[in-house]
């Protein structure tokens, strides 16, 4: 799987190096095969324009008649072998190529992003992104493709926007596309929205243009049902989006909190936490006081996260959600993450050190190091990072030392646009910067989940966004975790 990650779509551009070096070499050997047969053309041209001047001498003379005879079987049947001979090269290696999956999932993806940041299909489609060029304009059969692939992802409102501008930069030179079948893909995404009525317009406009039309033939009487149905019955209630109240605009960066309560945040040296910060403060921002939240600044160095990357690469995978019971795949978590244990690496434990110097809790009971990289709009909708177990049940049995009592993520790359890690209950926005991590407990300090810690991670615009989370839980906090934030250290 390619999409759920930007690390792995910068594979796909090697494979398709491979391809057009592969591709070369065929074209390069077919060139030598022909200019050989034309050399093999042009000699028994000669020879048989010898025999045809006096085809009796020619026939009957011993040494032409063998040279005759001797061409037909060995001269000619080598040629005849050579002819069907393969040139040996292979477009494809053993690289994996990216399947119909990845597409729908870039498809999807893209819509997101639309989604999110209110990008208009038009401007899109003619590579500009808030104000600046940032691609070509896309040609009618592509928009048709983004357009099919969301139908297929049954994202039947950007379906329709996406064969709307197909059929807006139609014209008759496009190359590799009908009007008639872009218009029958409209009519069905429109119909899948309830607007049967412009669906079985366009169905009308096709039957014109080809009577025979079998795709058109077949949704014509259906419509006309639907919409009886409709003008009798209405349409079903749609079915609501998940509410995750003011996250798509925390997500934008748009204001959140008033001055008041912003007022009442600081930026200051945190000196006092631990030992460790005595003789090296941390620069500490606070975003929260309750619950506590705050960003430490400039705690990882740009060595020691190019370490942790070329670690964390080779052990990408599918980031899962759930706990360690109950996970599986999700489009509700886009990315992808490996695992890195401290006696991996010296800098692993390095940073397991940092953390425990910066939030005084014990480490004892943290989980290894989870690195993640996000995918084409990559996204992580709203969750928390505690568990909620069934009645009489552990919160993660695997790990075996109570609930995710705090996290902490580090920032392993700055993200030109988009991928906030956003808390729509608070407010808040962060936007990631290389090097910071953001820390919070998702507990209340007697124990109890502290809803209010429900975040999400926006989808990545533009960038290749990377994070390291590590989650401490409760076990051994006991005497660690401060009961009230000092706020006027
Ligand atoms: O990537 C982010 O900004 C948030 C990630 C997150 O919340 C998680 O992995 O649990
Ligand atoms: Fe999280």
């Amino acid at each position: 799987e390619y999409f759920s990650s930007v690390e792995q779509m910068r594979q796909l551009l090697k494979l398709e190096q491979g391809l057009i070096d592969n591709l070369d070499r065929y074209i390069k050997l077919h060139e030598q095969k022909i200019e050989f047969l034309h050399r093999q053309r042009e000699w028994f041209g000669k020879e048989l324009k010898e025999g045809l001047k006096q085809d009796v001498e020619y026939t009957s003379n011993p040494m032409s008649a063998f040279l005759l005879v001797n061409r037909l079987v060995n001269d000619w049947e080598r040629i005849r072998v050579f002819m069907e001979l393969d040139v040996g090269v292979k477009l494809q290696n053993n690289t994996e190529m990216p399947t119909s999956e990845d597409v729908v999932g870039v498809a999807e993806g893209l819509a997101r992003l639309q989604d999110m940041y209110q990008l208009n299909t038009k401007d899109m489609a003619s590579g500009k992104l808030l104000g600046r060029k940032i691609g070509r304009q896309l040609k009618t059969a592509e928009c048709y493709e983004i357009g099919n692939k969301l139908t297929t992802a049954t994202n039947y409102r950007y379906a329709v926007s996406w064969l709307r501008e197909a059929l807006r930069l139609w014209t008759s030179e496009s190359p590799g596309i009908s009007k008639v079948e872009i218009m029958n893909s409209l009519s069905y995404a429109l119909s899948q929205q309830g607007e049967y009525e412009e669906a079985l317009e366009l169905t009308k406009k096709v039957l014109k243009m080809q009577p025979d039309n079998q795709r058109a033939l077949k949704s014509k009487e259906p419509l006309e049902k639907w919409i009886v149905y409709k003008q009798e019955y209405g349409l079903p209630p749609p079915v609501p989006d998940a509410d995750y109240k003011n996250y798509p605009s925390l997500c934008r960066g748009d204001y959140q909190r008033s001055n008041k309560e912003i007022a009442k945040l600081r930026c200051r040296y945190e000196h006092k936490r631990t030992m460790f910060l005595r003789i090296a403060p941390l620069k500490m921002e606070e975003l929260s006081h309750d619950p506590f939240i705050v960003v430490y600044h400039e705690v990882l160095h740009d060595k020691e996260i190019a370490m942790v990357l070329d670690i964390a690469k080779p052990l990408l995978q599918r980031s899962m959600v759930g706990d360690d019971v109950s996970k599986k795949i999700s489009k509700t978590r886009t990315s992808n993450n490996g695992w890195l244990d401290d006696v991996m690496h010296p800098i692993v434990r390095r940073i397991t050190r940092r953390t425990e110097d910066m939030t005084d809790l014990a480490m004892s009971a943290a989980e290894q190091l989870q690195v993640g990289n996000y995918g084409v709009g990559g996204h992580y909708l709203p969750h928390h990072d505690y568990a909620v177990p069934e009645e009489g049940k552990e919160a993660y049995p695997a790990v075996g030392k109570g609930n995710r009592i705090a996290t902490v993520m580090y920032y392993l790359s700055d993200v030109a646009i988009g991928g906030a890690t956003v808390f729509p209950e608070l407010g808040v926005s962060v936007f990631p910067r290389k090097g910071s991590a953001i820390f919070w407990y998702n507990l209340h300090a007697n124990g109890t989940i502290d809803s209010r810690t429900l975040h999400g991670a926006c989808p990545v615009f533009v960038g290749s966004k990377w994070v390291a989370n590590k989650w401490i839980h409760e076990y051994g906090q006991e005497f660690r975790r401060p009961c009230q934030v000092d706020q006027n250290a």
